[in-house]
């Protein structure tokens, strides 16, 4: 699986900016069009996309490099325009090693897409929230349609083309209490390797930006802590049974990670933020996907360099302040080598003594860790003795 955390310089590049065919009720992402009210379209430039092609690979210090396309919906994007893609990635590369991902709803794609996709070896990643009741529920097409079979038929033309595809689902109120069915349907579409993202979203989704102490409402469709933590026991009970080594759940992965000292692949779990940037159609360049805020802009690329942005004091100290802003009680918390107090978007609740910053989710992770600790100990020890972890299948703890 590829590991973003494995290149110093990661940005994620919007080639149609948060333009969708699609309108799920918990985007994050649709709202950012409000940034740009008078760009008729948001369509990166071939000017822009050649200088990001250009500095990007530049900015790595390792032979590999990681393109993710992103968005909004990358395919809305012409076919013409990831050619050019490739032929800049062909003029810049200099020998380097290069990987091309693509985010998606997959609903979009056609033969012609595939043929390209596996000539080339791209990577995609597809968005499906499990069974057709669960993935209807919020993943809706722009006029309000269901998107499950259109989903499923782009899945289905991926495998016919031989295509490497994983899945991101998310887990929200609806189908966070079902983890075994959800992960059940994950496996039997033949899909290895799974990631899981909790739903945490405000009703106003600047409250992000207030003082942490301030909250702001939930919406109804985010995860409560205590579903979180059940799903994530759900999923790991079934996992572990005989998965281990044969599918991989991208959070567990992570966790095992963090136990054993390695770096995880997961942002929310590692201890700093500030590697893994987003880059708008226009070349403007923000803190992180999920800080698209004109408050963390770095600066746009036809004025700033991607290095200048990346190694800036602001970045430097967004990074940072993951660690830096803990509140006493992750800092006293047995788990913090594996939480690290997740995402700081999450940290909008009180501490037992009143303290602000705590992650809304902690009870879940709490109860989480505590559940896979010996699991993750095990396998912690077979690694060490040069075994493989996956002896863990079948075992049962507690
Ligand atoms: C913003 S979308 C862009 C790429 C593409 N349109 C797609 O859906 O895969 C990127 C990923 O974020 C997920 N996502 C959207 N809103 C979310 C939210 N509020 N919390 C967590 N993940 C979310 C989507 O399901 C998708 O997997
Ligand atoms: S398909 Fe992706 S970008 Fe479009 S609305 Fe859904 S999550 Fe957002
Ligand atoms: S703010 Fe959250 S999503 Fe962004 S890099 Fe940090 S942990 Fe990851
Ligand atoms: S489990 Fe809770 S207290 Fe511990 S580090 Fe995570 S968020 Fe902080």
């Amino acid at each position: 699986m590829i590991n973003p955390f494995s290149t110093p310089v990661y940005v994620m590049p919007k080639p149609v900016g948060s333009t969708c065919n699609m309108a799920c009720t918990y985007c994050y992402y649709l709202e950012k069009k409000r940034y740009y009210p008078d760009a008729r379209r948001q369509m990166m430039s071939e000017a822009t996309l050649e200088e990001f092609v250009k500095q990007y690979i530049a900015a790595q210090t390792t032979p590999d490099v990681i393109f993710t396309w992103h968005g909004g919906e990358a395919t809305v994007r012409k076919l013409d325009f990831y050619r050019k893609v490739l032929e800049l990635q062909k003029k810049y590369g200099a020998g380097r090693n290069i990987t091309n991902c693509l985010q998606t709803n997959a609903t979009l794609l056609t033969d012609e897409w595939c043929l390209f996709l596996k000539r080339n070896n791209w990577l995609v990643g597809v968005s499906i929230d499990g069974p057709e009741d669960f993935h209807d529920e919020y993943r809706r097409m722009a006029d309000g349609r269901p998107s499950f079979g259109a989903v499923m038929r782009g899945i289905r033309m991926l495998q016919r083309h031989g295509v490497e595809w994983n899945a991101l689902a998310v887990v929200n109120d609806y189908n966070a209490d079902y983890p075994v069915e959800f992960y059940r349907f994950f496996k039997e579409l033949g899909c290895r390797f799974i990631q899981f993202t909790p739903v945490v979203e405000r009703m106003k989704p600047d409250d992000m930006l207030a003082d942490v102490a301030a909250g702001g409402e939930l919406t109804g469709f985010s995860v409560t802590p205590r579903q979180w933590g059940d799903f994530l026991i759900g999923v790991f009970d079934e996992w572990v049974k005989e998965d281990v080594g044969r599918v991989f759940v991208q959070i567990f992965d992570a966790t095992l990670a963090n136990w054993v000292g390695a770096m995880p692949g997961l942002c929310t779990l590692s201890s700093m933020c500030g590697h893994a940037a987003a880059m708008e159609w226009n070349g403007d360049v923000y803190a992180c996907d999920h800080f698209v805020f004109p408050q963390y802009r770095l600066g746009n690329i036809h004025q700033n360099t991607l290095i200048e942005m990346m190694a800036s004091d602001r970045q430097l100290e967004f990074g940072a302040g993951k660690l830096g802003s803990l509140p006493k009680q992750c800092r006293d918390c047995r788990w913090l080598f594996a939480c690290n107090g997740e995402c700081p978007r999450n940290r909008f609740a009180t501490t037992a003594e009143g303290e602000p910053g705590l992650n809304y989710l902690c009870e879940g992770y709490r109860a989480f860790f505590n559940h896979v600790a010996p699991y993750m100990d095990f396998m912690k020890g077979e690694l060490e003795a040069g075994r493989a972890p996956a002896n863990v299948n079948g075992m049962r703890f507690g």
